[in-house]
């Protein structure tokens, strides 16, 4: 038994009548302590995915399964990082992850509150910036704060939803690193969604392409197999990486081409429309009171 299952999950929106079959056929094992990434282009459904393992989405067909249990709504077992962030703008760094860890743990004593909102304002490098508010941020202190949040809930599954899009390439590298320590010492499942194939190859155990939408599927894995920890000076070198690397960029090309190939086969006939003739007839009186266009002066009456 996987410790987190997509089994057979299709997602579909829109009417019965006039349905967009977004993921179909979805199937995806993920073990305890796993550090599984996804890969995909914009639009192909790679949120999709998260919003099913993380219980805010209900598969069209299928199930998802966690531990052998079919998920069925959202669980603090399972911490999902959006790649916008979604801090509360109105609460400080430390009120935003104090509402979380309320939520999860309403039993805490105020001294375990504090010390738990400390442990993980800290642990992000954000305890300078404890009491201010999201607009008072930079977006890499956001991702850091939204990353912090997440964690503090203690899930046994980290959903990362593209969670370093929108950082530059210093504060993504240091933001990684701090992904894989926590991986590494607490011991997490992790599911990341990412676009960029170099953070892939240098934080997953496994990495899954997502095909192009409609009716987007997972494609074959592939296995990174580079011991740990990975030291990213010399990764470049490393003939694992450059092999994976290379290998996963030409497979990701070769679906965007395919995918081109698809939708300009596809022809459709259009119906033979012309537009309309407006041109004035002469000595209509419209022309007599045409008024003055724009940026011609307007002569002094
Ligand atoms: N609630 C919804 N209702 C209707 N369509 C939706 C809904 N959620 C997603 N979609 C559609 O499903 C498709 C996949 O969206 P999704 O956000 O999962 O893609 P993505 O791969 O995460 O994209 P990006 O990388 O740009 O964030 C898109 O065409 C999107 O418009």
């Amino acid at each position: 038994m996987a410790f987190l299952e997509l089994d057979n999950v299709s997602a579909a929106f829109g009417p019965a009548t006039n349905q967009t079959v977004v993921l179909k056929d979805i199937n995806l094992s993920v073990e305890e302590n796993e550090f599984v990434a996804i890969i995909g282009f914009s639009g192909a459904g790679k949120s999709t995915i998260m919003s099913l393992l993380s219980g805010l989405l209900a598969p069209t067909t299928g199930e998802v399964r966690m531990k052998g249990e079919v998920v069925k709504e959202p669980g603090p077992d399972r911490g999902l990082m959006f790649q916008n962030y979604s801090l509360l703008p109105w609460l400080t760094v430390n009120d935003n992850i104090k509402l979380a860890v309320k939520t999860a743990f309403p039993k805490l004593r105020k001294a375990e509150l504090d010390e738990k909102i400390e442990h993980y304002v800290k642990m992000v490098k954000l305890g300078h910036a404890g009491e201010r508010r999201p607009h008072e941020l930079s977006g890499g202190m956001r991702q850091r704060a939204s990353l912090a949040r997440t964690l503090s809930l203690d899930p046994e599954v980290l959903l990362l939803d593209e969670p370093l899009s929108a950082l530059d390439a210093l504060t993504r590298s240091e933001l990684q690193d701090q992904i894989l320590n926590i991986w590494e010492t607490d011991r997490r499942t992790v599911v990341m969604i990412t676009n960029d194939v170099d953070e892939a190859v240098l934080m997953a155990d496994r990495i899954i392409p997502l095909t192009m939408g409609p009716e987007a599927t997972l494609a074959k894995e592939f296995v990174v197999n580079m011991e740990r920890p990975r030291d990213r000076q010399t990764l470049n070198d490393h003939p694992e990486y450059m092999r994976l690397k290379s290998e996963i960029t030409s497979f990701m090309m070769q679906l965007n081409k395919e995918s081109k190939e698809l939708s300009t086969s596809a022809v459709i006939p259009m119906p033979d429309v012309r537009p309309k003739d407006f041109t004035p007839i002469s000595g209509s009186p419209r022309l007599k009171n045409k008024p003055a266009q724009p940026g011609t002066p307007r002569s002094a009456a």
